[in-house]
């Protein structure tokens, strides 16, 4: 069991509070009196991921009474809780481990005191052969040839992961083989996709932790007609459906083999199981080789954040600075912002594995909270979102933490365009640092010819006041190994401050109501009557929607 310790009635969180209403920290003066400033607070993994975390608004002392709240709710505890395979999850009496679906190592891990590794290593070994069935020919469809694209049907965690994963590592793609995502309930989602496959070459992977998800059972049954539509026999379903579930009942009743079915467990949180079969569409769009790098990458994480201490463990640091931002400076967001083209779903998917996550208002005694919990995540792609959104970032009113993050190596190294994504991730975070003062805009102005008196008027617009926390993630090369590592750095930065937040991170409750609504509403919205059991709102609305439809 999880302790439930109120963080704001720690010592160390009132100790964090006078701390900040006595210092008005100036990145640029901490640099100043600092030359080993960089140096001191930076760390790397290994020689491929480095993090400078020094231009944020801490001293050391802030450091140190953040890693005493650490210690004060007892995170040490609560780490190796998960690790060890306690129910954690408690409102759904689950253990929680994503992280022995990459424990490389083997080593035992018990759940009701029976080790799960074997079944772990069962299931990977069927999606290794599996993939190799495919990617050799040796599986084909009902007309003999062979798969060539790969459309994954499933929503939320059963679809951000694979998706994003896939997209990242686009440059590891095997030759021949085209992955698609289906997840919107929107017919123009399965539609659109459906329009770009043959199904005599088309294996659908129907992706759903519980198999009963409204968006992901209404894709899979329009997919299977549209494929009997052409294939005409149901024994032909067995060759072009495959299932990723822990509801072997459900998928049988769907009319998959379960020989095609890949199973995981209730220990895996659906945001975060892209590590378990939820990673079939991975391992058979990048090869299973480069999918267990992606595990070999995550496992080398969670053993930095197991066994590091908290002042050099990197998911702790970026945990207790977003909590820095977030309870003491009133920051609602934090950007996530990848100098990576491939990585453009990277910020979405820690929305759901974020928000999801610690988006919630009742404490872990059942309690409600009168204090900030999960943040805000959003970004974009470097350097888009310069030309989009950096614009409130550098002059505008609201605190936005950023998380920049670039490869030192590109897969595409096309004439001068990385080094021109580089100087923009290095310029970006130096602007947001120190800004630019009244008297240098002065001086800009004096310099290009003007006397001040004509644009007196127009400096306050130029000048920037600097002092924007970011934290700078240099990765060698974004390889299945590195990405592993990212994603596992982020999920563990999410356990970490639900731990401080004391919060359960990985139920998700929140998001039945809208379901249950739904479901009622549904068969009111058939037939043209008009509907009045809602507030006048949502009447109006059903019975505007009927009268144009
Ligand atoms: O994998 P499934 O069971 O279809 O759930 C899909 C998604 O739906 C949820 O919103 C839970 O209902 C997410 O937590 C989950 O990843």
């Amino acid at each position: 069991m999880l302790n439930t310790v109120n963080p704001t009635e720690t010592q160390a969180w009132q100790k964090l509070q006078a701390h900040f209403e006595q210092n008005n920290i100036s990145l640029a003066q901490e640099f100043a009196q600092n030359p080993d400033r960089f140096k001191q607070l930076s760390c790397q993994l290994n020689d491929e991921l480095l993090l400078d975390y020094s231009k944020n608004l801490v001293t050391s002392e802030t450091l140190a009474l953040l890693n005493e709240l650490a210690h004060e709710v007892d995170l040490k505890s609560a780490i190796h809780a998960m690790f060890n395979g306690d129910k954690i999850n408690q409102t759904e009496n689950r253990a929680v481990l994503h992280v022995a679906l990459r424990n490389r190592s083997n080593s035992e891990i018990k759940v009701d005191g029976k080790d799960v590794m074997p079944e772990i290593n069962a299931v990977l070994a069927k999606m290794q052969a599996f993939c190799h069935k495919i990617h050799s020919g040796e599986w084909l469809g009902y007309t003999g040839k062979p798969i060539t694209d790969i459309v994954n049907i499933g929503i939320g965690g059963s679809d951000l992961g694979p998706y994003m994963v896939t997209e990242a590592l686009n440059a590891y793609k095997v030759e021949g083989i085209n992955a698609h995502f289906v997840s919107n309930v929107d017919g123009t989602h399965i539609t659109e996709t459906l329009k770009k496959v043959n199904p005599e070459t088309t294996l659908f992977l129907i992706a759903s932790k519980t198999f009963t998800t409204q968006e992901t059972m209404t894709n899979a049954h329009s997919a299977r007609d549209w494929f009997l539509a052409a294939a005409k026999q149901p024994e032909f379903v067995a060759k072009h459906f495959a299932a990723l579930s822990t509801n072997a009942k459900s998928v049988a009743e769907f009319g998959i083999d379960t020989d095609n079915m890949f199973e995981f467990w209730d220990w895996v949180g659906g945001r975060y199981s892209l590590w378990s079969a939820i990673g079939l569409s991975i391992a058979l769009t990048i090869g299973y080789d480069n999918f267990e790098q992606l595990l070999d990458g995550a496992h080398e994480m969670d053993q930095h954040f197991l066994n590091t201490d908290f002042e050099q463990n990197i998911p702790v640091i970026l945990a207790l600075l977003g909590v820095w931002y977030n309870n003491f400076y009133g920051a609602e967001s934090e950007a996530i912002l990848p100098y990576d083209q491939y990585m453009h779903r990277f910020a979405a998917y820690f929305q759901q594995g974020n928000m999801e996550s610690n988006g919630k208002n009742c404490d872990r005694a059942g309690n409600p909270i009168d204090y900030q919990t999960g943040p805000i995540i959003w970004g974009e792609p470097g350097t888009n979102g310069q030309h989009a959104f950096y614009q409130l970032i550098h002059q505008g009113t609201k605190l936005i933490p950023c998380d920049f993050i670039a490869p030192a190596q590109s897969h595409n190294p096309a004439g001068d365009h990385h080094v021109k994504l580089l100087s923009n991730f290095f310029a970006q975070t130096e602007a947001l640092a120190f800004g630019k003062s009244q008297a240098q805009v002065e001086a800009e102005f004096i310099a290009a010819g003007k006397s001040l008196d004509e644009v007196t008027h127009l400096v306050p617009f130029k000048v920037f006041e600097g002092n924007k926390p970011t934290n700078s993630i240099m990765v060698k090369k974004v390889t299945p190994s590195v990405l592993g590592q990212l994603i596992a750095m982020y999920e563990h930065k999410i356990f970490v401050q639900g731990i401080i937040w004391n919060v359960f991170s990985f139920d998700q409750w929140g998001v039945e109501l809208g379901k249950q609504l739904a479901s009622q509403i549904l068969p009111e919205l058939q037939g043209d009557e008009s509907v009045s059991a809602h507030d006048a709102s949502t009447n109006g609305l059903i019975n505007c929607f009927k009268a144009w439809r």
